[in-house]
């Protein structure tokens, strides 16, 4: 059994009122997912390091950080040393996998591989050990709110019986366009981590959302268990 887990995303926070929204979800949201965003890998911009530090200052909910930026083998370790407990590089992006995948460990985080929808994971397969989760991204990234693309879906299908049959330590995640109508399918696909932005703040409820998203999970998928949010270590790696 794996447990189903959802990572509201702050991108689709109030940025006026960021703290609030992680305060929203304490105690639903497994981990809150942090958009980082350079206007070079993707054309916005959006948090960095410094955001690490103030949402650590109001939650414990730990803290997961996906860069969407140029250069990760230079700039990941230290989000990883503000306290980030995992930090997720882009395939297409990243030089050196073997020496930022050991700095950000040595810092003390988790870390992930996220790929675009048109990236083939089996460019990576000898990788994979370095990581802890695999983000199969289901939008092209850069921005909240946009569609589920479902031809992502036999990917998924794909890194699931590839995680399963090499008995990998590998969390799947998927981002962008999950929502209520999507998540079961994604779920039978095999995903077990959902990042969510629009589905989670764009709702009167986000903690509500947190814990209806994950339910549809679990009711979708036989190998997914809800466990609550508090039964997590605050950051696994630590
Ligand atoms: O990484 C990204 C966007 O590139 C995401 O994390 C978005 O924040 C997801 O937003 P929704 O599609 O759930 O609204
Ligand atoms: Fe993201």
């Amino acid at each position: 059994m794996a447990l189903a887990q959802i990572y509201p995303s702050m991108l689709a926070a109030d940025f006026g009122r960021i703290a609030d929204a992680a305060r929203a979800v304490d105690g639903h949201a497994d981990w809150l997912h942090v958009d980082v965003m350079d206007y070079h890998f993707v054309p916005n911009l959006a948090f960095s390091p410094d955001t690490v530090d103030a949402l650590r200052k109001v939650t414990g909910t730990p803290l997961d950080c996906h860069l969407m930026i140029d250069d990760p083998d230079r700039w990941a370790p230290g989000f990883a040393e503000r306290g980030a407990a995992n930090v997720t590089i882009h395939a297409e992006a990243v030089d050196d996998i073997a020496r930022t995948t050991d700095a950000i460990r040595a810092a003390g985080a988790r870390t992930g591989l996220a790929v675009k929808p048109a990236t083939p994971v089996e460019h990576y397969l000898d990788d994979l050990h370095r990581f802890d989760l695999l983000l199969l991204m289901t939008i092209e990234p850069g921005f909240g709110g946009q569609s589920f693309m479902d031809e992502v879906l036999p990917k998924i299908v794909a890194a699931r019986r590839l995680i399963d049959e090499r008995g990998l330590d590998l969390w799947l995640q998927i981002d962008g366009g999950v929502n209520r109508e999507t998540i079961e399918r994604s779920a039978e696909a095999g995903v077990d981590v959902f990042v969510a932005g629009t589905a989670v703040f764009g709702l009167d409820d986000p903690a509500a959302a947190v814990e209806s998203l994950r339910a549809l999970a679990v009711a979708a998928a036989p190998r997914l268990t809800g466990g609550a949010a508090r039964t997590q270590p605050a950051s696994p790696r630590i």
